[in-house]
């Protein structure tokens, strides 16, 4: 069973990406989703189609603290449809290096062969985020260790941020293929094999807060947009990547925050509301009141 990672910070496009590849998948593919807040999003939005098997491992890290549930849902994987491929997307908050250290000692028994780590990053909230400082490590380990690192959204950026992006990125990897893509729309070339693990053992404490909530009830698209846009502009505190899927009476919608971008789009259909927040010292109760009074 060939791993394909598809790692990068939070928002950056690693479910656009799956999404892409299922697209143009060959073979039996698996695919492993994990979130960081406690109730799963991305793989209601992957649509799986045929010949596709899906895990959803919500509410925490496999790099860290889900590395059992890791092993267990890939040998669930394999036990039940034996794939080509697997993908794994981890949460924008884990490393990959702490998630091939968790395959390791099953790589045999279910034959895994690390094909490739796919290193996403975003080209508009790249910068800032490097110089905020707050998180260097994700990206060290996450940039060290991906063969192929994808610059996206690209359409959001001038050339010369572009360049310096590129620039930066080279600090931290030398040899990784680059790529520039919007919407992670390329082709995956083949790899033979992953280049090796560098176990950078760096600090990574998770300190991170999320707010995940699941209310009943028919929602405003505007009031949900204004709470966003205010989100994103800090007025309830640090909030980095907020997602989820609502209900309007015009049918349900999924929304984004990205570094202070807001998208929607309109879903065919949907189960129930989910909202996800993460982000540190904000405050959760204020957003959990505007989001009742943004009800319709
Ligand atoms: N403008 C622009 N938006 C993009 C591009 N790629 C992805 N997006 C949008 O960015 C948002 C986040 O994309 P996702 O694919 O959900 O990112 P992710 O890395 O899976 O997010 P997490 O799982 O929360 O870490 C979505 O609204 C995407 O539609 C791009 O190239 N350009």
């Amino acid at each position: 069973m060939k791993i394909r990672i598809v790692s990068g910070f939070l928002g950056a496009g690693k479910t656009t990406c799956i999404c892409h590849m299922l697209e143009n998948r060959q073979g039996l593919t698996g695919v492993l989703v994990n979130e960081f807040g406690d109730i799963g999003i991305d793989a209601e939005l992957i649509q799986r189609g045929e010949a596709v098997d899906m895990v959803e491992l919500p509410s925490g890290c496999i790099c860290c603290t889900l590395r059992n549930d890791l092993v267990k849902a890939v040998g669930e994987i394999k036990k039940r449809l034996n794939p080509e491929r697997l993908i794994i997307e981890p949460s924008g908050l884990a490393v990959p290096s702490g998630v091939l250290e968790a395959l390791e000692p099953v790589k045999e028994k279910y034959g895994l062969e690390i094909e490739a780590i796919i290193g996403i990053v975003d080209a508009d909230g790249f910068l800032p985020n490097i110089e905020s400082g707050l998180f260097g490590d994700f990206y060290t380990d996450q940039l060290a260790n991906s063969d192929i690192i994808m610059i996206n959204k690209v359409d959001l950026v001038p050339p010369e941020t572009l360049q310096k992006v590129e620039e930066e990125i080279r600090k931290y990897n030398q040899s990784a293929i680059i790529m520039h893509t919007v919407n992670c729309q390329t082709e995956i070339p083949e790899m033979e094999a992953h280049a090796g693990i560098d176990y950078l053992h760096l600090h990574f404490d998770h300190e991170f807060d999320s707010l995940a909530v699941t209310p009943a009830g028919v929602y405003r698209r505007e009031a949900v947009e204004q709470i966003l846009r205010d989100a994103g502009a800090g007025k309830y505190g640090q909030i980095y990547r907020a997602k989820g899927i609502f209900q309007t009476a015009a049918g349900y919608f999924n929304f984004d925050l990205v570094h202070g971008q807001v998208n929607f789009k309109p879903l065919k259909d949907g189960s129930e509301n989910k909202f996800i927040f993460i982000g540190k010292d904000f405050d959760k109760k204020a957003l959990e009141a505007e989001l009742a009074r943004a009800k319709a």
